[in-house]
């Protein structure tokens, strides 16, 4: 089973890889061509020093000395001209493979849902999408420059030696199997030390990313201690099998310099009793030596790049697991185009009619048999207890998740059938954590329309409330800090709805936006939103009754199920769930009047 498993992982990868590397025929064709150009010129150097030697011992003839000299340096030109071809060209092949890898891994990893996203985990994700194609890609080019040289380089140089004397040329391929045998048996032997090492990587990716992320938690209940023998643990991991690839390391090149000094003492051996028999000549030995000395540095660099493809085989396999995943959730193949034409205000942007969802890992319905319409318009409002499905309700109206019975539909249409790029440009949304990009105030405005004017932006920050940028000395030039840390809680907030506004949308969600904001501000905020997106519908997603007093219609969400659907003081007549929690809060406030 194990085997079975781990040849269908080879040929994925192996797939992978061939699917990455075809569109780049042409580059592949000459890099072949440049390294026969290197393998001829380098094994060429030694045939014609030998033919000097053996020149100058017998005859002396100078012409023929100059003939093989000017031969010589011509080998040396095809051949580093070869060379240098070949690193060039490919380390653009390998770089593009691993560019193109990258994107691949990313691209897939947009698609995915929160579901998708969390059977990989964040860690290995960026792993995956970073550190696994950089192995792929450095493999790529050793493999390129070290182990397809190989048989190549055997081939020419016995076929050499053969030509120089045969005897010696059976001697040659003799020891040119042994060694590969023996290379063969130490990397089988080694291979899965280096499989193993990605795994250490990602474990060292996952709770080092954990440990900065949540370092203030981890100083606030000084925990630091644990952290530090938690993170200690796995760095230990990752260096006791790092030692364990140098031990191999160190063992295989002391091996092949060993057997490089016992061919180059069989080969003087031998063709000494050779020229002593005047079967061949004295020259001939340095060429001979020469051939098995470029044999044996090719296969002990072979070894060397050979040890690196199990765990490139292992990234790619990673890789192919992230680009085989089908997204749970996917367009149409055919999707429906929502309508252009803008309507009236009381018409339906979004309806839920009966929906249910229920995540792939989960055993129950987070939402069920939810109904309720969206209006233009109108602000619709949705209230309940931690966890009773709010934020889910906006995850289901921008695609990030499915319903799983029942419906949504979008200006009439079933999201199902909308395509995700077109739904979500009808929508604009306010996280429930405001994250910013690192960049300018400006550039983050503008994620909401790419071509909003610098007057759009000074609007939508005015609307939400956001005019301390105004005092900032470079005002929309400001820079943000990634995540937006270099602001508070409630300007991150404000930032991040005028994101919001900034673009021209058919339905405004806003999950638990005003939750950083005062009172006062959160009133005065909801205020003139309700002015500004008088041609659109409203969600808003909170926990204060008083946030969404004045909300069209209220949805009390309790365990996932609607309880309530109307005014505020229909609610507060009829609604016992609802009561509860407005009269929870009162005694809130008065607790704190
Ligand atoms: N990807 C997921 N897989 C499984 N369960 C999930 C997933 N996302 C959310 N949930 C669960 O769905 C439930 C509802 O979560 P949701 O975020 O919608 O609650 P909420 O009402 O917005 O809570 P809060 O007010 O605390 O933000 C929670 O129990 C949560 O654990």
């Amino acid at each position: 089973m194990a085997q079975k498993n781990r040849d269908y992982s080879k040929r994925t990868s192996m797939r992978l890889l061939l699917s990455l590397v075809s569109p780049y025929k042409a580059l592949l064709a000459a890099i072949f061509v440049a390294a026969i150009c290197d393998m001829m010129g380098m094994l060429f150097i030694p045939t014609q020093l030998s033919a000097m030697v053996n020149v100058a011992v017998n005859s002396r003839d100078m012409s023929a000395l100059m003939g093989h000299g000017v031969a010589m340096l011509a080998a040396a030109l095809v051949g580093s001209g070869g060379y240098i071809t070949t690193v060039f060209l490919a380390s653009k092949l390998c770089a593009k493979v691993g560019r193109d890898l990258r994107m691949k891994v990313y691209d897939a990893s947009l698609a995915f849902s929160g579901s998708d996203f969390n059977s990989f985990g964040t860690g290995s994700m960026i792993t995956r999408t970073l550190s696994d194609a950089n192995v792929v890609q450095q493999t790529l080019l050793m493999s390129i420059l070290m182990i397809f040289p190989v048989p190549l380089a055997c081939a020419i140089a016995v076929a050499l030696a053969f030509s120089t004397d045969a005897v010696m040329g059976w001697v040659l391929l003799a020891v040119t199997l042994a060694v590969i045998v023996i290379c063969a048996l130490a990397v089988a032997k080694s291979a899965p030390i280096f499989t193993r090492l990605q795994g250490f990587i990602d474990n060292m990716n996952t709770r080092l990313r954990e440990s900065i992320t949540g370092v203030r938690v981890i100083r606030a209940f000084g925990k630091e201690g644990h952290e530090r023998a938690r993170l200690g643990e796995t760095f230990n991991d990752f260096a006791t099998n790092a030692i364990r690839v140098n031990i191999v390391f160190a063992l295989t090149d002391s091996i092949t310099f060993f057997l490089m000094n016992v061919v180059e003492a069989a080969i003087m051996w031998v063709g000494a009793d050779r020229v002593g028999a005047h079967a061949m000549q004295i020259g001939s030995i340095s060429a001979l030596v020469e051939y098995a000395m470029l044999i044996m540095m090719f296969l002990m660099m072979a070894q060397f790049a050979i040890l690196q493809v199990p765990r490139a085989l292992a990234c790619l396999t990673r890789a192919a697991a992230v680009l085989s995943t089908e997204p749970e959730i996917e367009n149409a193949e055919t999707p429906v185009q929502l309508c252009a034409h803008r309507g009236e205000p009381g018409d339906e942007v979004a309806r839920f009619d009966h929906a249910s969802l229920r995540f792939s890992d989960a055993d129950e319905d987070t939402l069920h048999d939810i109904s309720f319409a969206l209006r233009r318009g109108q602000t619709t409002a949705i209230i309940g207890n931690t966890g009773s499905g709010k934020s889910t309700v906006a995850k289901l109206l921008l695609r990030f998740n499915d319903v799983t019975a029942g419906s949504l539909t979008f200006e009439g249409a079933d999201v199902r059938k909308v395509s995700q790029e077109e739904l979500r440009s009808r929508i604009s949304y306010v996280p429930q954590k405001a994250w910013l990009f690192s960049g300018t105030i400006a550039e983050n405005l503008r994620h909401g329309d790419a071509d909003a004017s610098t007057g759009h932006l000074w609007h939508a920050l005015e609307v939400a409330q956001a005019s301390f940028v105004r005092e900032l000395p470079d005002g929309l030039g400001t820079r943000v800090a990634q995540g937006g840390t270099n602001f508070s809680g409630g300007q991150r907030q404000r930032l991040a709805i005028a994101r919001a506004l900034v673009r021209d949308a058919d339905l405004y969600v806003f999950d638990d936006s005003f939750s950083a904001l005062d009172y006062k501000t959160d009133a005065t905020l909801r205020h003139a939103l309700a002015g500004e997106l008088s041609h659109a519908a409203t969600l808003i997603i909170a926990q204060r009754v008083s946030t969404i007093h004045d909300a069209d219609q209220i949805v009390v969400l309790k365990d996932g199920e609607v309880v309530g659907l109307g005014t505020h003081d229909e609610l507060m007549a009829g609604c016992p769930t609802y009561r509860a929690i407005a009269d929870s809060q009162s005694r809130g406030e008065d607790a704190h009047v």
